[in-house]
């Protein structure tokens, strides 16, 4: 367990909550058995560009099996954890997150859902039966990325793309440049000594790919950004699936949909397990807006590849403005929504 004193607390981000924040009731939930599910998940991209779904399809068991491996795996002692690899695009990470000194009260197994990727360096260390880790991967993976393909092609019956596996083909393609990810968030005890104090466990950002599916354990954290600045927090459920609109799936809409901003807040008493898969599309896909959406209206955006984009995040500190520096309007003819002043935003909590 990771045990902190307050001034090494101040180390991280520590957020002043001045009002509680409400749990807010209006989520949307998608039930993806019914069928007018398309217009209502159309509806919930375009206003919060998040959303949790019901009746997903994805067995109980996968979820179970997987998370069981991600607590074995988070149980370990640091110095076994860490053979998984330096902090790095698929590796162990612990406090620091990405490579440009963005840091969270969080450890985390990333990883590449290429097929063929070799997952043995992470199994060995839980030693556990490589089968074991493997199987659980895959069978989680196939069965989440199978419901996130549902989901695109539900959006595009709603905006009435055709074809239909517009966005979905992406996620489906061999060279699909996707990504998994274990995190798991400590307690934090010393923060029940710390009134109307937060300690962030994955600070703001948006997610740069195309559709995010998220599972957590019963422990609550995360939290999404509405368009007013104000921060909603999101009641778990373990049973269903968080989606969010990633930035390049607001580009392919020209920004009807729009990539929300999220965080996660540690918790004083229980330990969060979420597992993420981010959709993304190959590295060589050009992501523009799709010519049946745009009706006579130019693109938002410049061109650029998935390659560029990717490259570009990975140069910006979490909580940047990404797509910033990508919009045509705000990069070329007003210095003063220049992505820089963008990306810093005033914190309501
Ligand atoms: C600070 C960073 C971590 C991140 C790469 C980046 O430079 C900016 C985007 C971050 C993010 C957020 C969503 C996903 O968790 C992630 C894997 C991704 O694709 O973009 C992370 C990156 C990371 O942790 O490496
Ligand atoms: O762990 C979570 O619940 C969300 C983490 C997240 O947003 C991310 O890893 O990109
Ligand atoms: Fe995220």
């Amino acid at each position: 367990m990771m045990v902190l004193h307050k001034p090494a607390i101040e180390q991280f981000s520590v957020i002043k909550t001045c009002k509680p924040t409400a749990f807010f009731p209006g989520i949307p939930l998608i039930d993806l058995s019914k069928p007018d599910s398309n217009h209502l998940l159309v509806k919930a991209c375009e206003e919060f560009g998040f959303f949790k779904v019901i009746n997903h399809g994805v067995p109980t068991e996968f979820i179970t099996k997987l998370e069981a491996q991600a607590i074995k795996f988070f149980s370990l002692p640091i110095s076994e954890k860490e053979k998984a690899g330096p902090p790095g695009p698929f590796s162990y990470g612990n406090k620091s997150i990405g490579p440009n000194g963005d840091v969270g009260w969080v450890e985390y197994l990333l990883l590449t859902t290429n097929p063929g990727f070799n997952y043995q360096r992470f199994v060995s260390i839980s030693g556990e039966n490589p089968e074991t880790f493997c199987s659980a991967l895959n069978d989680y993976l196939s069965a989440v990325k199978k419901m996130a393909c549902e989901i695109l092609e539900l959006l595009a019956d709603g905006l009435k793309i055709q074809p239909r596996n517009a966005f979905s083909k992406l996620l489906m393609d061999e060279q699909s440049d996707s990504v998994f990810r274990l995190n798991h968030y400590p307690p934090c005890p010393e923060l029940q000594d710390m009134n109307d104090r937060n300690l962030i466990g994955f600070g703001e950002h948006t997610d740069p790919q195309i559709i995010s599916v998220l599972r957590s354990n019963n422990t609550s954290g995360l939290q999404i950004s509405l368009r007013d600045g104000n921060w909603i927090s999101v009641p778990p459920d373990q049973n269903s699936f968080f989606i969010n609109v990633g930035d390049s799936l607001q580009v392919m809409t020209n920004g009807k949909f729009k990539s929300v901003r999220h965080r996660v807040l540690a918790n004083s008493l229980k330990s969060r397990v979420s597992m993420i898969y981010f959709g993304g599309p190959p590295l060589s896909e050009l992501i523009a807006p799709l010519p049946s959406l745009m009706e006579g209206e130019d693109s938002l955006y410049k061109e650029f590849t998935w390659f560029e984009y990717k490259k570009s995040a990975h140069n910006s500190r979490l909580a940047d403005n990404r797509l910033g520096l990508f919009e045509k309007v705000a990069a070329s003819y007003c210095p003063l929504l220049s992505p820089t002043l963008l990306g810093q935003r005033v914190i309501k909590t």
